[in-house]
């Protein structure tokens, strides 16, 4: 049996290590608090993350990063992106170097601006060949609860997406392969950003034209960053650009989507996240793709505007009548 070591306990990383058992391999997940890797051996569960759920016996979890990754032939990493690069400084020593690092992360590094890819191969010298990311419309509660959803596999590789695709190939979670990891990743870390834009409208009372409005510029502006970045545009049609902004801007289960709705409802920044656990990558990632757009010339209005809201500089409000009153033009991808 394969084993594939996923670094990250939480919701993801937790629901990814279902998908791989149910698909044959054996996981073993490295979990930050030796707690939580206890009650997941013995209950067979993760209470904090995805409660009320059965995990496969073929997960195991341990607090010890080397315990988690000898022997495994894929190293899947599930953190927040804003932790990646301390937590691979720390894995460094253990991580095998021969075998394909897996991101499953949706966003970009404030500070650097590098995509989470970008990242490993700065911290562990891995080549583009042994990189790869999975995205896609995977909500991690659905995933787990095996309820069926398609993916994208996306490494410069085509060997080590097609090897990845069928390490993670179950009975109900479908991959596809593509070579466009930048395209992949953007659209992954974007789409949250637009999912607290979504959430703001719900959160203001406005229906379904505002949400879909949203979303449709919002892809557009999503697909102008890529392209500039060198991503394929046709990308941003496939599961990791509609298909996950889709899942993530219509599904009360987003931890973005939710977000923006509280915020739309009034309440702080500060206040949403002292009440929650869980990474709602976008409100760190908003700025950072902001910046990304900055550096590259192009035109973000709505990630623009979520930064400023998410700065205290501005209300939802104001933001998505700012965003209407903007000059008229032409409906074009330009
Ligand atoms: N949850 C989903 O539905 C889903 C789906 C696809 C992609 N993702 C992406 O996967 C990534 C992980 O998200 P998640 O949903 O598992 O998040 P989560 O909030 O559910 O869990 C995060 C995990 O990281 C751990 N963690 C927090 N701070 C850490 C630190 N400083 N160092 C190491 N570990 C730390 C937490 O203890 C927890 O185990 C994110 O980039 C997210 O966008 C999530
Ligand atoms: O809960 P969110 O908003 O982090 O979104 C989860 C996934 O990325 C959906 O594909």
């Amino acid at each position: 049996m394969t084993k594939v070591a996923v670094f990250g306990a939480g919701s993801w990383g937790t629901a990814f290590a279902t998908v791989l058992a149910n698909a044959g391999n054996q996981v073993s997940i490295w979990g930050r608090r030796e707690s939580l890797c206890e009650v997941i051996n013995s209950q067979h569960e993760n209470p904090d993350y995805l409660p009320g759920l059965r995990l496969p016996d073929a997960i195991t979890a341990t607090h010890d990063p080397a315990a988690a990754a000898d022997g495994a032939e894929a190293v899947v990493l599930a953190v927040p992106s804003q932790s990646l690069r301390a937590n691979l400084s720390e894995w460094a020593g253990v991580l095998p170097s021969a075998v394909p690092l897996v991101s499953l992360m949706k966003g970009v590094e404030v500070g650097t601006t590098k995509r989470m890819s970008e990242v490993i191969a700065e911290l562990t010298g891995a080549g583009p060949e042994r990189i790869a990311v999975v995205s896609g419309p995977n909500l991690a509660r659905e995933i787990a609860e095996g309820q069926p959803a398609a993916s994208v596999v996306a490494c410069a590789d085509e060997g080590t997406a097609t090897r990845l695709q069928k390490l993670c190939h179950s009975p109900t979670f479908r991959p596809y392969t593509n070579n466009d990891v930048i395209g992949c990743e953007l659209g992954g870390a974007t789409k949250n950003v637009i999912a607290l834009a979504v959430g703001m409208a719900i959160g203001l009372g406005f229906g379904d034209n505002a949400r879909a409005s949203v979303i449709t510029r919002g892809l557009v502006e999503t697909a102008r960053l890529g392209t500039a970045l060198g991503a394929d545009e046709h990308t941003f049609s496939g599961l990791a650009g509609l298909g996950d902004l889709v899942a993530t801007c219509s599904s009360p289960l987003s931890r973005n989507r939710t977000f923006g709705e509280k915020l739309g409802q009034g309440l702080t920044v500060a206040e949403i996240a002292g009440a929650t656990r869980q990474v709602a990558e976008g409100v760190k990632s908003c700025s950072s793709i902001t910046d990304l757009a900055h550096h590259h010339d192009v035109e973000m209005p709505i990630a623009e505007h979520v930064t400023r809201v998410v700065a205290g500089e501005m209300t939802p409000k104001d933001m998505l009548f700012s965003l209407i009153s903007r000059s008229a033009k032409s409906e074009r991808w330009g």
